[in-house]
């Protein structure tokens, strides 16, 4: 049994770090483990603009704890209203990374987001042009849509049609939950990929209702059967360079989530990659988990891949029942219960 695991330093390509003190409360934990992660928009205002997204990175570097070193890659938020003008200042900037798609009342602070993909068609045909990915939390909104179909729906009817129409248009599938969506982003051309939470890869949605109603296991795209987790888990540690590394690692204070109406997403930074070496050791695939951590997702967004490691032993931990956010606490995923492997200082 391997009891011990360098890897080159991950990232992280879809991480939420909020803002102010909660956002120096989760700081350190990804700064710990990653490099680099790709920040999402979705603060409130949301991040629409270059300015904005400077203005949030400097933020982000400011709360970073002397030490560290760590480099957010900034997104913008697409909205209905966002100018080609500003898709060429952000590939310009050199820190923006990618503009986000949210279907307008998607999931948390999506508000603000796309109505209809025709409205955007400027703003993606720029992107297309210039080679700025479009990343996508993907599900339709429809409430006659079934909550467990939305992924795959979005697939059929928004995805499939957008990339006939555009098919250079480099796209990340975010945070991908069905065996749809694997089995659509393995048979893509290389412009088209993926990010697949650790979460997803680990539970089905009975974990959603493990004795009663279990809050933090509720996120978006919500939890599906376990036949669509194996298939996640099969295309990570298939070696296919589509799939790549993203937490989601969404924080929200415990009474928001522990609610009448309770908050969408699951905090996983504490351990995010610890929990991504239960999946590939019980798939018996550690020797893969460094190309979905470390390479993949850089070759993607053509960044430099890291040089430094990071090592991991098999040893198990207790997580805390929860962590300080700002005034609030957070409960992180596994809480009070082990996660079986540990990063060395
Ligand atoms: N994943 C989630 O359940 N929530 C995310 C938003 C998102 O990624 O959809 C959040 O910002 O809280
Ligand atoms: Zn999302
Ligand atoms: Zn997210």
């Amino acid at each position: 049994m391997t009891q011990t695991l360098t890897l080159t330093r991950p990232d992280d390509w879809h991480l939420h770090l909020r803002d102010g003190a909660l956002m120096a409360a989760v700081l350190p934990h990804t700064a710990r483990e990653f490099a680099r992660a790709i920040v999402m928009p979705n603060l409130k205002p949301p991040v629409t603009t270059v300015d904005l997204a400077a203005a949030y990175r400097d933020r982000i570097l400011a709360a970073l704890p002397a030490g560290m070193s760590f480099e957010p890659l900034m997104t913008l938020y697409l909205t209905d209203r966002t100018d080609p003008a500003e898709v060429e200042r952000a590939k310009a900037s050199g820190f923006v990374h990618g503009i986000k798609l949210y279907p307008a009342g998607a999931t948390t602070n999506s508000d603000s987001g796309v109505t209809s993909l025709d409205k955007v068609m400027p703003a993606l045909e720029k992107m297309a042009e210039i080679g700025l990915p479009l990343l996508v939390h993907g599900e339709v909104t429809d409430g006659d849509i079934d909550v467990f179909d939305r992924e795959a729906v979005f697939i059929d009817t928004l995805l499939a049609p957008l990339l006939q129409r555009l098919p250079s248009l480099r796209v990340v599938l975010e945070h991908i939950t069905t065996r749809q969506a694997a089995a659509f982003v393995a048979a893509a051309p290389e412009n088209v990929a993926a990010t697949v939470t650790a979460h997803h890869l680990l539970m089905n949605r009975n974990a959603m209702f493990t004795g009663g109603i279990r809050p933090h296991h509720y996120c978006l795209p919500v939890l599906k059967r376990e036949q669509h987790r194996q298939a996640l888990v099969q295309a990570v540690t298939s070696g296919s360079a589509k799939f790549f590394l993203g937490t989601d690692s969404a924080p929200h204070a415990r009474h928001t989530k522990e609610a009448s109406c309770g908050c969408a997403g699951m905090y996983t930074a504490h351990a995010a990659l610890p929990l991504y070496a239960e999946v590939f050791d019980r798939a018996g695939a550690l020797d893969k988990l460094e190309a979905f951590a470390s390479f993949n997702g850089p070759d993607f967004y053509r960044l430099p891949r890291n040089t430094d490691k990071v090592t991991l032993n098999r040893s198990a931990w207790t997580v805390p029942a929860e962590y300080p956010f700002g005034e609030h606490t957070v409960v992180p995923l596994r809480a009070g219960e082990e996660v079986q492997w540990t990063l060395a200082a």
